[in-house]
């Protein structure tokens, strides 16, 4: 499983009548994968999958399936709960739905902080049954649940589970240690779109980035410099990225993101549901000027 390369976790595009735009996610997927992005990640927390009925949940997978297999693509599913057992039926059911899926992204279990020996369980449990492989989603500011570099080698040890999203707000011990000595087969992609030129300098195999959405291309491109060893070119497209990262951020996600992707006319609305509020102007338009400059 080689799970290397720039991923964008899809925002759900609204249209204005509050319903999904297939359409215009089919045509997002295309755009961000026809420049570049190794593959998608549907369901991620970027595309607001709490927010969304089954049957919402189930066409976003059907239709990032099917831009991905055109484009043979990856395709990486976001499956997430606190109870072991429905997290694994939710898997059986996506193995169903996409078998060819890369893998499923499941999020450490958020709330219940079962500690480390009980993720560690809990993701045993499920590489038992699941009928895709697993990326270990830790984002211990989201999940309240902190892992040590001893507990993400005990989980990259499990057969099944393949790699790990890691988002933990910055690029702290536990990724040094990691990244110092990634075992064999586990990607670690990182999670933290202001953290993934560091993290590509410290030998990171790629990131799930919602940031990426917008000037994909260039965030590619500072992929592949650092894996040709052009330091000194990656390091100067770094710090722009980083500044559009920072500004993709500055609401709760995918809001920003959502705005600037509606401004450059690429998404119908730039709604999102509630519990979450659509970014201010000002927000917006200070990543779209970010991302407008990188295009150039
Ligand atoms: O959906 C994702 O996957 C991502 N979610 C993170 C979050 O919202 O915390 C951000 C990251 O860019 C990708």
């Amino acid at each position: 499983m080689d799970l290397k390369g720039i991923y964008v976790p899809l925002i759900t595009p609204f249209a204005a009548d509050g319903s999904v735009a297939l359409d215009a996610l089919e045509k997002l997927a295309a755009e961000v994968l026809d420049a570049g992005a190794a593959g998608l990640v549907a369901l991620g927390t970027t595309g607001e999958p709490a927010a969304l009925t089954a049957e919402e949940r189930d066409a976003v997978v059907d239709a990032a399936a099917a831009v991905c297999a055109a484009r043979g693509a990856r395709l990486i599913v976001g499956a997430s709960g606190g109870d072991t057992r429905a997290v694994g039926e939710a898997l059986a059911a996506l193995g169903a739905r996409v078998p060819r899926a890369a893998a499923a992204l499941v999020t450490v279990p958020a709330f219940v902080r079962p500690g480390e020996a009980g993720t560690v369980a809990h993701f045993r449990a499920l590489a038992a049954s699941s009928p895709l492989p697993l990326v270990v989603y830790h984002i211990p500011y989201r999940t309240g649940q902190q892992l040590s570099a001893a507990a993400l080698r005990e989980l990259a040890a499990i057969d099944g589970v393949v790699g790990v999203k890691y988002a933990t707000g910055g690029l702290d011990q536990a990724a040094a240690e990691l990244l110092a000595d990634t075992p064999e087969g586990f990607a670690f992609l990182t999670g933290e779109d202001a953290f993934l030129a560091p993290m590509l300098a410290l030998g990171a195999a790629g990131g799930i980035l919602a940031s990426a959405h917008l000037a994909t291309g260039r965030f590619v491109e500072l992929y592949e410099a650092w894996r040709a060893g052009d330091a000194e070119r990656a390091r100067a497209l770094g710090h722009r990225l980083t500044g559009l990262a920072l500004a993709a951020f500055t609401a709760p996600n995918p809001a920003v993101t959502k705005g600037v992707l509606h401004a450059q006319g690429r998404i119908p609305t730039p709604d999102v549901r509630l519990p979450l509020l659509p970014a201010g102007r000002p927000e917006v338009e200070a990543a779209l000027a970010l991302a407008s400059g990188l295009d150039q």
